[in-house]
């Protein structure tokens, strides 16, 4: 099942009144069980474009169709997306255990418990599980986000710079883990990053969206080409 964005739009109104133009028509592919990672500037878009993907952020312009179906229209329940935030976005009063198996009590799953612990053993948190948010490294706190994203298979898997608060060292072990992560549920993956060697190292491919007209590119790390995601930023802000 494969993921396209076409040519997305997307203005905000700062308080002030002034326009921001978040997304000017960006067009994207993820294809099926390919990890495209988009690297980006601050303020390019990129945490809009994948709450635009996951339902979180509806688009002014333009469509997100998950294999056959178009869900730009759907709730973000209905997309059966799953995300995880740069911060984790734990529920702090749930214990490590509470918080990997939410969603699918959520869908109304029952036995969710043996779940829960096989996918913590995967991402090495099984010994954490009894453990609250505050009691996790930033490290942990990914592999816990991971472990609720991995606990059922999504059409989608969407990345906002997960590793960009943890440690050099687990970010290398989580890198890692991500890729493995993604091989094992075989669905399309965005991962989102504003570091560059972190798209090379993890990308079957790389997009690249930037503010400034005159240094938007595509850069494949490997031999397929590239996506062209076309971002701009401010009125005067063009695609390429
Ligand atoms: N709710 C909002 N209201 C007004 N402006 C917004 C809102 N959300 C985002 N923006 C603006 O839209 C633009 C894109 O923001 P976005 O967060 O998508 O960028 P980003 O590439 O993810 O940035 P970063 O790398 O810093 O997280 C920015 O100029 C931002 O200020």
């Amino acid at each position: 099942m494969s993921l396209r964005v076409e040519a997305a739009g997307k203005t905000f109104r700062s308080r002030r009144g002034a326009r921001v133009v978040a997304l000017d028509g960006v067009d994207l592919e993820a294809k099926d069980g390919e990890l495209l990672v988009v690297v980006g500037p601050s303020g390019s878009g990129k945490s809009t474009l994948l709450r635009a993907i996951a339902g979180l952020e509806p688009l002014d312009t333009g469509r997100v169709v998950i294999g056959d179906r178009d869900v730009t229209a759907l709730p973000a329940a209905r997309r059966d997306v799953a995300m995880v935030f740069q911060d984790a976005a734990l529920f702090p009063h749930l214990s490590v255990a509470a918080n990997i198996g939410i969603g699918e009590r959520a869908r109304g799953v029952r036995e969710v418990d043996d779940r829960v612990r096989s996918v913590a053993a995967v991402l090495g948190v099984d010994h954490l599980l009894a453990r609250m948010p505050a009691e996790l490294s930033g490290g942990e706190r990914q592999r816990v986000a991971l472990a609720r994203m991995l606990i059922r298979v999504p059409a989608v898997c969407l990345l906002d710079e997960p590793l960009s608060s943890v440690d050099a060292e687990s970010r290398a072990r989580l890198r890692a883990e991500i890729r493995s992560v993604h091989r094992s549920l075989g669905v399309p993956m965005v991962h989102v990053t504003h570091d560059q060697v972190e798209a090379m190292a993890m990308g079957d491919r790389v997009a690249v969206m930037s503010a400034a007209a005159s240094s938007s590119a595509t850069r494949p790390p490997r031999s397929t080409p590239g996506p062209r995601p076309r971002l701009s930023r401010g009125s005067s802000g063009r695609c390429r």
